[in-house]
């Protein structure tokens, strides 16, 4: 499988003198990350009434994630480094939140990019959509030039509203080892009123570039715009299932991870805190099944909150130390390899018990704050 686990190597002229990543002091490339795409305003309504605004963009989410859940680097004691290339208008009300203010995006002439996110009356179900999307604003879209002229160990092509243009994803995919894609940066289509649609993948200017993408991500809504089984013949594709975990499909194999149980209070943000712990996991050094476990977790762990959401440190200790006990020392993160391990290891199902105790936290912190801060619950009958 041409799994892009090299810098991609048809570079353009001049690409050969970017900056290599910094080493580290044991000698190995530092795991510096790239993800792309912008913040958004969501603003959440149900019933014809506003009941959240909350900071949005699938940037947010996974950097939340990335910057908690990474591997920390031995000799710094901190996570590696994670650069997000975001842009905001002037009207972006949240320059302090965590995520932006460790991340500060580009300031653009256009507003800030709004959804507005329509929730169901009825509790949602495992397959009918649980929330209807509406564009009400875009920012400028995020071009070549906005990317850093350095390579990174891996990169997250994340936008939600069209932002990462297919030039923008082919340089990422120059300048990255190894690319990982949000399905819903590529497929998504505004009518006139903004609404959310889909397009067949294939018939995206993105499909040419499947070829040298590692891993791709949709949700089940999303997934049979991304043609599963063309797909997975050029890279693996993830399809997540809400609160029924998620399916990996390769060429030549597929596998099905286990969900953690959530209590959901806002399905916002889920699939993007999924692709973002699936990614840490293999910075972790987990196979690509085994990944998704971190994948599910963080996946529940963004629906049990509104908006983005905050760990508890007890609850990310728990994650933390889950992994050093599960991992060998010195098992090298799979997305610095060569080539990609998909299948489950004979330490996945403890792995998965392991977290199920970190779970078990998360839900005794939001027992013991239900509202978390953000205003409750917006999924409720
Ligand atoms: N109600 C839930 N309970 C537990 N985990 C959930 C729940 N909803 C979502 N997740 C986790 O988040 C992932 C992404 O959610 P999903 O709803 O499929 O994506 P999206 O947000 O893109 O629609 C799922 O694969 C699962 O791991
Ligand atoms: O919920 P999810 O699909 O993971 O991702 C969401 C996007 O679909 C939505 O457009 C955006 O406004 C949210 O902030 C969030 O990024």
């Amino acid at each position: 499988m041409p799994l892009a686990a090299e810098p991609d190597d048809a570079r353009e002229e001049g690409e050969d003198q970017l900056q290599l990543p910094t080493t580290t002091t044991n000698g190995g490339p530092a795991l510096e990350g790239l993800v792309v795409g912008s913040y958004c305003h969501d603003v959440l309504i149900r019933g014809g009434r506003v009941v959240g605004e909350t900071l949005g963009g699938a940037a947010a989410f996974v950097s939340n994630v990335l910057d908690a859940a990474s591997p920390q680097h031995d000799a710094l004691d901190e996570p590696p480094p994670v650069v997000v290339v975001a842009k905001v208008g002037h009207d972006f009300v949240y320059a302090s939140a965590p995520a932006p203010a460790r991340h500060p995006p580009l300031l653009c002439a256009s507003p800030t990019t709004s959804f507005h996110a329509q929730f169901s009356e009825t509790a949602a179900s495992a397959h009918a959509p649980d929330r209807e999307l509406r564009r009400v604003r875009a920012c400028d879209p995020i071009c070549p030039a906005d990317l850093p002229d350095r390579r990174f160990a891996y990169g997250l092509a994340v936008g939600v509203a069209g932002e990462v243009l297919p030039e923008t994803l082919e340089r990422m995919i120059r300048l990255c080892r190894a690319v990982l894609v949000d399905a819903q940066a590529l497929i998504r289509t505004f009518d006139g009123d903004g609404a959310v649609g889909h397009v067949a993948l294939g018939d995206t200017p993105y499909a040419r570039l499947l070829p040298r993408v590692a891993f791709i991500k949709a949700s089940s809504e999303e997934a049979p715009y991304v043609g599963v089984e063309t797909a997975r013949r050029w890279c693996c594709v993830i399809v997540t299932e809400g609160r029924n975990g998620c399916r990996l499909y390769w060429d030549g194999g597929e596998a099905r991870v286990a969900p953690f149980p959530a209590v959901q209070v806002d399905p916002t943000g889920a699939g993007d805190s999924f692709l973002a712990g699936f990614a840490a996991g293999l910075l972790w050094g987990l196979s690509a099944t085994d990944a998704a476990l971190l994948g599910n977790f963080f996946g529940a762990a963004a629906v049990s909150q509104v908006g983005v959401p905050t760990f508890h440190p007890k609850m990310l200790q728990a994650v933390r130390e889950t992994l050093e006990e599960k991992i060998t020392k010195g098992s090298s993160p799979c997305i610095n390899g060569i080539t990609f391990t998909f299948e489950r290891s004979n330490m996945h199902d403890e792995l998965h018990a392991g977290l199920q105790e970190a779970a078990r936290l998360m839900s005794e912190q939001q027992q013991a704050d239900p509202a978390n801060g953000h205003g409750g619950d917006i999924c409720s009958t």
